[in-house]
């Protein structure tokens, strides 16, 4: 089993270096009869080294193919993605290499388990797949029950049914992290769970984070808890990133109009702090049929002629980090402007 990564190995904040670099991202599903559900379009993004990437947008926005395109459960149509510099599935990185080095933890803590699999038996399984003896497998299963929470004396030989959803969530960590993995991709990971426990594993990702020196991506619907676990924000909407940026920045002072309207809708700690951006009206267009132009500009309070007939590209808006895909922005000024449609062409 390769080491995981120490603490002086990564390297966060904004000025961090890319663990994983995504590439025109690409995955469509054909329909039949020529339709074609376009999934996730052409998408470009980096997750930086000990950084957690929240990813938001609402439902059917392409999250959830994103990360399963990332993980490699399912092939992209089109791009390609960088770990640490190297092409996966290229010469230098296999598939099977990179498997053991990206880990998922999903949403459903029972569906994740095989149900006739002790809690031992099911966190040692990877490794013994990979080549760890059984032997060692077992002992790294049980101190990592430890480190996620579980007692092993009390936990290794139950089964899954045995277990509390917040404790089965626990395994599905342990789980995730037995195979010594620099990205975890936490997809609505702790959203089925009762308030206070989702407290509880949120603090735990975020010891484990710092103790394997590991980056997450984080999915979820629920703003707050991304506001809270995040360093930096991606938002998409229809298939493609619309904004992204570091959290603060982002929450506080949303570029594109579907972010303002998303976080608008979003129930805010303080009164002060609320957009008066109107909420969101409608549901998204069909991705079988996107929009022309920015595929937002149907809903989109500030659309001008352009925004219908050309599609915006994701560009550095203002001072720092941040990169929003809308013609009402301009790399620089931080303002909102109309621009004419041959200056955004
Ligand atoms: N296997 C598939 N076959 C056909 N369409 C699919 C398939 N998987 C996902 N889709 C469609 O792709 C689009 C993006 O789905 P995806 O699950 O990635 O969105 P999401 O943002 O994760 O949504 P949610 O928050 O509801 O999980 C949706 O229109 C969905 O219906």
């Amino acid at each position: 089993m390769a080491e995981t990564p120490t603490l002086d190995e990564r390297d966060r904040g904004g000025a961090g270096t890319p663990l994983l670099e995504a590439r025109t991202l690409t995955k469509h599903f054909p329909l039949g009869g020529g339709a074609v559900v376009r999934a996730v379009d052409g998408v470009d993004f980096a997750v930086l080294k000990g950084e957690t990437l929240g990813v938001v947008g609402e439902s059917g926005c392409g999250k959830s193919t994103t990360a399963r395109v990332v993980m490699q459960l399912i092939a992209q149509d089109k791009g390609e993605m960088l770990f640490d510099g190297e092409i996966v599935g290229g010469l230098s990185l296999s598939l099977k290499e990179y498997r053991r080095q990206a880990q998922m933890v999903f949403q459903d803590s029972y569906a994740s388990l095989n149900p006739r699999l002790t809690i031992e038996d099911s966190i040692a399984f990877g490794p013994t797949v990979h080549g760890v003896s059984k032997q060692a497998a077992i002992l790294r299963a049980r101190d990592l029950l430890l480190r996620v929470g579980l007692d092993p004396a009390r936990f290794a030989a139950r089964y899954p049914h045995e277990l509390s959803g917040g404790q089965r969530q626990r395994v599905n960590i342990a789980r995730a992290l037995a195979l010594g993995p620099r990205l975890v991709i936490l997809d609505e990971a702790v959203s089925a769970l009762d308030k206070s426990v989702e407290a509880q594993v949120l603090n735990l990702l975020m010891d484990l984070r710092q103790e394997f020196g590991l980056t997450y991506i984080f999915i979820s619907h629920d703003l707050n808890v991304v506001r809270f676990i995040s360093d930096r924000v991606m938002v998409m909407y229809l298939g493609e990133v619309v904004e992204i940026g570091p959290v603060d920045e982002l929450y506080d002072d949303p570029r594109h109009p579907y972010t303002r309207a998303l976080l608008s809708a979003m129930p805010s700690m303080d009164p002060d702090n609320r957009t008066m951006e109107a909420p969101l009206a409608g549901d998204p267009p069909n991705p079988i049929n996107p929009p022309e132009g920015c595929r937002f500009h149907p809903r989109c309070p500030q659309a001008q002629t352009v925004c219908a007939k050309v599609k915006p590209v994701l560009a550095t808006a203002g001072e720092g980090a941040r990169q929003v895909a809308c013609h009402m922005e301009v790399a620089g000024s931080g303002h909102s402007r109309a621009p004419k449609l041959e200056e955004a062409a």
